[in-house]
């Protein structure tokens, strides 16, 4: 009767990386004062028995660190791991576990560079397990339970956190001290409540299987930095970026990617020298940058990010510039993903 029951079930691959879904505390009352990446993947998966009334689930260890460390050569190593379990016929569905901090950053580069149909959920915790309330048992529960389920397919990369299914694509780290800390300006793509999903809506962005992207071609990702816009800024940070080696510069832009006019001459001067200058918005909610609006594009040859956050910009970016170098195919693509 096991053996049957097994058989009916997916098989769903978790792949580890740290954060603080692995993280523990000295106290219980320790929600905020923890030390993440501390827990083996193993305990993670022990820790949550019920994981196998839906699912046959086994676990990686690819990393073990907090997220905000992550580098673009762990990206490229998580990214192509993914790539090889995706195309195994025994496995069903990837979870990730990784820190919440750049979640979404890494959310975004596997919907743009991983080809499958098959689901990948990445999910965090904003307590670790050893806190009171801790959120990471069911956040995993619920992201064992989207990548079992073949609805889940072909609707990019997921997060699942505080019983929402986000788009990687969309969802961001909107606070950092409450368990709903991931907002969509577009909001959720669906709930998942006691391991069923319940789907609203569909990404209308490029993804995935239909991406133009492929990890499996990509051994190293360009220099993007981004620097932010306020009140009484200077030149210095950008000029200093582009000294550092930047091969592209996100202007994390007040309002819809404004520039003050203390840092036009050097963004016009870096984009003659062969950096590209990618107007993105830091808003909270809902940035949305368009072309020629509050600065001449065309003229200074800048690309937008339109509803793409800078760091989701500087992912987009790195990705895009894996294969070219223009100014307009960068803009194609980032009205595209
Ligand atoms: N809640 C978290 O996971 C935060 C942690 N600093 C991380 O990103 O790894």
């Amino acid at each position: 009767k096991e053996v049957a029951q097994q058989q009916k079930l997916a098989n769903v691959v978790i792949l580890a990386t740290g954060g603080t879904i692995a993280g523990a505390g000295a106290s219980a009352a320790n929600s905020a004062t923890y030390q993440a990446a501390k827990l083996g993947v193993d305990k993670l998966i022990a820790g949550v028995p019920e994981l196998a009334d839906i699912a046959n689930v086994r676990g990686e260890q690819v990393m073990q660190i907090a997220s905000e460390s992550i580098s673009n050569d762990d990206l490229l190593k998580l990214g192509k791991r993914v790539a090889e379990l995706a195309e195994s016929k025994d496995v069903d569905g990837i979870v990730i576990t990784h820190g919440t901090d750049t979640l979404e950053e890494t959310a975004y580069f596997l919907n743009l560079v991983e080809k499958t149909d098959k689901p990948i959920v990445v999910v965090g915790s904003m307590r670790p397990g050893t806190a009171m309330s801790a959120d990471g048992m069911l956040n995993l529960y619920n992201a064992v339970a989207v990548a079992s389920d073949k609805q889940s397919r072909g609707k990019g990369v997921l997060v699942t956190m505080n019983d929402e299914i986000q788009s990687g694509r969309d969802v961001s780290k909107a606070v950092n001290i409450k368990t709903e800390a991931f907002k969509s300006a577009w909001g959720p793509m669906g709930m998942v409540v006691e391991g069923k999903s319940y789907w609203f809506r569909l990404p209308a962005k490029r993804h995935t299987a239909n991406s133009e992207f492929d990890i499996k071609q990509i051994s190293s990702l360009p220099q993007v930095d981004i620097a932010y816009g306020y009140g009484n800024v200077t030149d210095t940070a950008y000029k200093a970026l582009a000294q550092g080696g930047a091969k592209a510069v996100i202007h994390a832009g007040t309002g819809n990617g404004s520039v003050s006019s203390r840092v036009v001459p050097a963004l016009q001067e870096l984009r003659k020298n062969g950096v590209q200058i990618i107007r993105s918005s830091h808003v909270n909610q809902g940035g949305f940058v368009l072309r020629n609006a509050e600065q001449p594009d065309d003229k200074n040859d800048w690309v937008v990010a339109h509803d793409l956050n800078p760091q989701k910009a500087r992912i987009l970016a790195m990705v895009a510039m894996t294969k070219t170098q223009d100014s307009k195919e960068l803009q194609r693509i980032f009205w595209e993903y």
